[in-house]
């Protein structure tokens, strides 16, 4: 699959220790509380379980499942929720647990939706920032990478589906959405 990378922008081994000094932040910040983890699903199942492996605190994990890329490398500009969560957020801390913030649309759609839910907080972590594909203002409370305006896969992204596998994470090459 390395093949239909054009460039590797962090190894398996950047990512995990970005993503324990991450985890173990958020525990440290959210002392002493019992936040629900809540995984947008699906890119972000890969973040989640290990961020959450170093949060060493009392918490819940929920998902959510939203889709506005498809097929695609642009956001359609609308999301959808396909999976709600199981549980009521009310007077809870909610983290939302994210793999990447690019248009911004699908977190801002979801922050609104939850704190329209009374939860008490909303704060966001995502894996992977891409400030130059925002159409929306949203700027995450923690996040692990910032990435070019390029369309990035692996570690839990996407492209039609494929490459969600990858421990690591790329450029993909325009030629394989080129041919679609
Ligand atoms: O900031 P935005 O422009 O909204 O993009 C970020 C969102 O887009 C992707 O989800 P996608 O719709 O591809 O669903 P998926 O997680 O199932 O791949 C990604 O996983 C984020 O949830
Ligand atoms: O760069 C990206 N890659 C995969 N999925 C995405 N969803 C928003 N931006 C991206
Ligand atoms: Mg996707």
């Amino acid at each position: 699959m390395r093949e239909d990378l054009q460039e590797l922008l962090f190894s398996e081994e950047q990512i995990q220790a970005r993503v324990k000094q991450m985890g173990e932040q958020i525990a440290k910040d959210y002392q002493g509380e019992n936040p629900i983890a809540v995984c947008v699903l699906k890119g972000a199942v890969l973040f989640m379980a290990d961020l959450i492996r170093y949060m060493d605190i009392p918490l819940e994990i929920d998902f959510i499942a939203t889709s506005s890329y498809g097929a695609s490398t642009k956001s359609s500009g609308v999301v959808r929720i396909l999976k709600d969560l199981d549980r009521s957020v009310e007077d809870r801390h909610v983290l939302i647990v994210e793999d990447i913030v690019d248009s911004g649309l699908t977190l801002s759609y979801l922050r609104d939706s939850l704190l329209r839910r009374n939860a008490l907080s909303v704060k966001i972590a995502t894996a992977f920032d891409k400030p130059d594909g925002r159409t929306v203002d949203i700027t995450p409370d923690y996040s692990g990478f910032v990435v070019p305006n390029r369309f990035i896969v692996g570690y839990g992204l996407d492209y039609a589906e494929r490459y969600r596998n990858l421990p690591y994470v790329g450029v993909l090459k325009p030629a394989v959405y080129e041919k679609n």
